[in-house]
């Protein structure tokens, strides 16, 4: 099957993975998440923290992974190499943030936010990379202000690079929003406005977004991350992936590690289809999403979401093969076949029962990167 491609994912909030779920977002980010992050200043810490989510999401099928770093840029340039060294395809962001956070993990201007950022973008693409691109990455407008926002829209622009950051993700964050920016028209206009709304722009999770901000969506081939498994462990809210997608944006699935526990696309897989399912049962005439869209998130929207569909995403001719070699009936495979199962029944087990135990080889660009020699990952046991 196609590489899984995992559309938005926090690489220094793995340490927290599987913990601290027990605040909304905005708690939870000064409880736990900056305090893990401002951690990445140390570039020893980073490093090994680093290889571990790279090693994991790879094991886990993920062959494409647009990442979020932290404020510092040194270390966002070693999750560069790492990436790099272990074959995994992805874009990387060094966040910007230098509004409404701790003093202990904020940049101290706009000018500095931005001058750190062209330099991460610049050595980024100097070291050219044959599967590693920059990404601009304001954390979300809460932490922007919006002259900061308005230099990376042009930098973006200027360099045409992608761009990620989060968007109406719980109603509390909306309501800051629309008090930090009253002259805006909404949420999307507040990046919009700084020209941070583009083809290669990828929103988080977009929860609470009305029908005129997806319309600009749509209209401006701006992408939506949707992160199930954070949107309920953090209880965030309920994403209508169906809605979307009739609409025809382009949706990508993430597991948006820590907020979400698990960084398995099959887990976003399967919760993605979980969460359609619920709106579903509160109004039976919502048409949930299919085992077979939650499929395509992972893998050819996913490529639209990032607008790598000319190069990955299924195996069209002409794309490079990033791939997963799957077995059902590996050793210690939870998968159990059966006589009458169709191949597409083989598919929806696999989607729901199986695990990394499944997933054999991972081929990104034609190469088995599991078998690379990378630094070790874990220290042995004491
Ligand atoms: N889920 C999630 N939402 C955010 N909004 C701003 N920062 C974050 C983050 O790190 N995780
Ligand atoms: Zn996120």
């Amino acid at each position: 099957m196609p590489g899984l491609i995992d559309t938005h994912i926090h690489a220094p909030q793995y340490p927290n993975a599987g913990k601290g779920l027990d605040h909304g977002l905005l708690d939870w980010l000064n409880k736990y998440t900056f305090p893990t992050e401002a951690k990445f200043q140390e570039l020893e810490f980073a490093k090994s923290a680093y290889r571990k989510i790279v090693r994991r999401t790879l094991e886990n099928g993920t062959t494409t992974a647009s990442y979020y770093g932290t404020i510092h840029l040194e270390a966002c340039l070693s999750l560069c190499d790492i990436v790099a060294e272990h074959g995994q395809r992805a874009l990387v962001g060094k966040v910007n943030m230098n509004a409404n956070s701790p003093e202990y993990y904020i940049e101290e201007s706009v000018d500095k936010s931005v001058s750190e950022t062209k330099k991460f973008v610049d050595e980024v693409l100097q070291k050219k990379y044959p599967r590693v691109l920059p990404i601009i990455t304001p954390r979300f407008a809460i932490s922007c202000s919006q002259q900061l926002m308005d230099a990376l829209g042009l930098l973006a622009i200027e360099k045409d690079l992608h761009v990620q950051t989060h968007i109406s993700e719980t109603p509390d964050e909306c309501e800051i929003v629309s008090k930090l920016f009253p002259e805006c028209e909404d949420y999307l206009d507040v990046y919009d406005k700084a020209g941070l709304v583009r083809n290669k722009t990828v929103l988080g999770h977009g929860i609470y977004l009305s029908d005129k901000e997806r319309k600009k969506i749509k209209e401006k081939g701006a992408s939506i991350s949707h992160c199930p498994n954070s949107n309920l462990s953090i209880r965030s809210g309920i994403f209508n992936a169906s809605q979307c997608l009739s609409e025809g944006i382009k949706v990508g699935l993430g597991t948006d590690v820590s907020g979400g526990y698990s960084p398995s696309m099959l887990d976003a897989m399967r919760t993605a289809i979980h969460t359609s399912n619920m709106w579903t049962i509160n109004d039976r005439s919502h048409k949930p999403i299919t085992h077979r869209e939650a499929f395509m998130m992972a893998t050819y929207g996913g490529s639209q979401a990032l607008t790598i569909d000319h190069l990955v995403g299924n195996f069209e001719v002409g794309k490079e093969f990033d791939a997963l070699l799957i077995s059902l009936d590996c050793p210690g495979s939870q998968v159990d076949i059966f006589e009458d199962d169709t191949p597409e029944d083989l598919v929806q087990k696999f989607i729901f029962l199986g695990d990394n135990r499944n997933i054999q080889r991972v081929f990104v660009n034609g190469e088995d990167v599991l078998q690379r020699k990378t630094p070790d990952v874990c220290p042995p046991a004491k």
